[in-house]
């Protein structure tokens, strides 16, 4: 039998560095080890881009969001899907080649907060590298999808960890890390030999169990800003590195962004204050020991799950006359922040957006605090909010230019002092007084009063300041892509795929796709060509709930090139229901499921007949056939394949009653408040 050719047999730290120069190849989740998205490719341009035309698409058979950027190395295209499916297809033709389903069991689906996503893979040496949902490491064969190896990260089956984030392989190890830091975890990020899948080394973002000796001299440092008497250990502490890494090979360095403190509330993990180390912060480690080298920390004792997370970017950029090589930041707490990559100090922070948890930076790089921001007897509307004026969302950055591009979120939320302010987190904005019941439990008790709102900012780094900027009605747009073509992409969440001049923000091209579109795109060139592509299918945690098109195509991978004819393929539409209605419930009912509604259906299907439905549907427009079925799809796992639990055993019929009668009781009036005009 003949070998087949492996496809990215080539690709290693030598070929990711030379290919930073050619762009040919999208060998990484960032293009490059600093992740700066910056494709050097010029064949597509400002020139021409208004002649871009469908190459070729494909099918990812994806319900769910779709989060990952596509890599490309030897003519194939790897790209993932929900549920942690990969697929390779030919990246000329769009051909399928295989895919690898690692099947994560549906009842994994709801350990994680924000989506059954994946933002893709790692290749190196002729294997390709995912993480499952559930936290399994694959090693495939790039060829053949066969796995090669795979490895357990999860440490403690017992807690609900979960992976959305892509591997990195930096300095011959495969490095990954996990979520799960709204529920109760404690984060840690492993590093395995690429080739062989040998653990190499595990390095934890937040201390243990005291009463146990600290893994190693960064968590005996880190121990000391913890209170005892909040037993953060208990509820894990968080810190979960869950999205962005970034690798200096000069300077041997690897950068992480932490996560959130879990429980969320300080008061709670850490009750005489503290800054909780190393919640909420970018840290060096050596590649090859996972040996902890310096810390910036971005919100010192998080307190509203601002995450730094959120992708960064490494540059070399000349600051007050001097050469500085960099860490370029803007995570979730809406500070976009300037650190000099070869030691973590300090060099500027500016608010890209309003912010009211804090009024700046000082000179030393703390932050200067809103006391009220961390009251937790009243309400508070955190801005930005626990959706991060950015997520996960990757921006780019064009040294042509200068700028940076990013997609800026605003999703209105306010934080209740009770257990609210601990988990339940995952519900929209504005949305929940307008049902008109009480619901106390809710984050969102207290109407917020900002108005949510997306747009796409390019932003200085050096001068810190906002240069051009659009808007759009919808937040949760899509990640960019920057080329020496003068060009910025993104796609939407009204479901557009969109080329910007990257100079002045001028819209040169737009196309519509099949759904709202989160993630970021890439490029490559072959024979001479070359290809835009974007992975589409809406979804994360404001996706789940929300949408602002009624295209709901299934996910799907999009290929342009200039002077392209395929045709686009027919967009699914979402079919409009009315609000659910006669079917007799008790009204006595309405009150204890709205408190099962809320700690059990809430998170997914958001607030009945007031927000949309986004990829997992509102039951507010369920048929009546479905809610007269309730009781059986609930304690039946009817919908499993779909990552909806089943519940039996967690509630019994009389309760799935209680919510139903909660379920039609605000369809009832929110059907009011739309004939009274409110939006739907
Ligand atoms: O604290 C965590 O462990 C964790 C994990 C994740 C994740 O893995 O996707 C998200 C978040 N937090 C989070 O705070 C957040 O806003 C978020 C949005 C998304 C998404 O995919 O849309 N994931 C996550
Ligand atoms: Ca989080």
């Amino acid at each position: 039998q003949q070998a087949l050719r492996n496809p990215a047999a080539h690709v290693d730290e030598a070929a990711i560095r030379a290919n930073a120069a050619t762009g040919r190849e999208w060998p990484s989740y960032g293009l490059n080890h600093s992740e700066n998205r910056f494709s050097p490719l010029r064949g597509v341009s400002a020139q021409n881009v208004d002649r871009l035309g469908l190459a070729w698409s494909h099918d990812l058979g994806s319900r769910r969001g779709v989060q990952a950027t596509p890599v490309v190395v030897g003519g194939v295209m790897y790209v993932t899907a929900s549920w942690s499916v990969v697929h390779a297809v030919d990246a000329r033709t769009g051909a399928p080649l295989w895919t690898f389903d690692p099947e994560v069991p549906r009842e994994h689906g709801e350990k994680g907060c924000c989506d059954v996503v994946n933002r893709g893979v790692a290749v190196h040496r002729g294997k390709v590298y995912v993480a499952s949902y559930d936290g399994r490491l694959f090693a495939l064969d790039a060829a053949t999808g066969k796995p090669v190896w795979q490895k357990d990260t999860i440490a403690d089956r017992s807690r609900p960890y979960t992976i959305t984030g892509a591997p990195r392989v930096l300095a011959g190890n495969v490095v990954i890390g996990n979520g799960g830091a709204e529920y109760g975890v404690r984060g840690y990020l492993t590093a395995y030999d690429a080739e062989t899948g040998e653990q190499r080394w595990r390095w934890f973002s937040v201390p243990g169990d005291p009463s146990k000796p600290p893994e190693d001299e960064s968590m005996a440092r880190a121990m000391r800003t913890w209170d005892p008497a909040g037993k953060w250990w208990e509820a894990g502490g968080g810190g979960t590195m869950w999205d962005t890494m970034a690798y200096d090979p000069e300077l041997n360095l690897m950068y992480v962004g932490t996560g959130n403190g879990s429980p969320w509330n300080r008061n709670l993990r850490s009750p005489a204050g503290g800054d909780n180390l190393y919640l909420s912060s970018i840290v060096a480690l050596d590649p090859r020991t996972g040996e902890y080298k310096w810390h910036y920390q971005e919100t010192p004792g998080d307190h509203w799950d601002f995450t730094a997370t959120q992708p960064m970017i490494l540059a070399d950029l000349t600051i007050d006359g001097r050469p500085r090589k960099v860490v370029l930041h803007a995570p979730k707490n809406g500070f976009f922040f300037v650190i000099d990559r070869t030691n973590g100090d300090f060099i500027s922070a500016r608010n890209f957006t309003e912010v009211n948890w804090a009024t700046g930076f000082d000179p030393e790089g703390r932050p200067i605090e809103n006391p009220a921001a961390r009251n937790t007897d009243q309400p508070f509307e955190a801005i930005p909010t626990a959706y991060g004026a950015r997520n996960w969302h990757p921006m780019s950055f064009n040294p042509q230019t200068g700028l940076v591009y990013m997609p800026v979120h605003g999703v209105p939320m306010t934080l209740t002092p009770d257990q609210g302010w601990r988990m339940n987190a995952n519900l929209p904005g504005r949305l929940q007084s307008a049902s008109g019941w009480n619901l106390g439990f809710l984050v969102n008790a207290v109407e917020p009063k900002a108005k949510p709102f997306g747009r796409l900012v390019a932003w200085d780094p050096v001068k810190q300041i906002e240069v051009w900027g659009q808007a759009y009605d919808s937040p949760w747009n899509g990640g960019t892509l920057t080329t020496a073509g003068d060009l910025v992409f993104q796609g939407t969440a009204d479901g557009r795929f969109v080329a910007y001049h990257a100079r002045d923000g001028r819209k040169l091209w737009e196309t519509p796709v099949g759904s709202g579109a989160v993630a970021a795109p890439s490029t490559y060139e072959i024979d001479g060509e070359q290809y835009v592509s974007i992975a589409v299918g809406w979804g994360g945690v404001y996706g789940i709930v929300q949408r602002a098109t009624e295209r709901v195509s299934p996910g799907r991978v999009y290929t342009f090139k200039v002077g392209g004819t395929a045709a686009m393929p027919a967009a699914v539409q979402a079919e409009r229901r009315p609000l659910v209605q006669g079917i007799a419930y008790d009204k006595a009912d309405v009150e204890p499921g709205t408190g099962l509604y809320v700690a059990n259906c809430a998170a997914c299907h958001g607030v009945p007949g007031v927000n949309s439905g986004g990829n997992v549907p509102n039951l507010g427009y369920s048929t009546r056939e479905t809610l007269e079925n309730l009781p059986h799809l609930v304690l039946t796992g009817a919908f499993l394949g779909n990552g909806m639990p089943n519940f039996a055993g967690r509630l019994d019929e009389a309760q799935v009653k209680q919510i139903r009668a909660f379920i039609l009781a605000t369809a009832d009036t929110a059907r009011t408040a739309q004939a009274a005009g409110a939006p739907r």
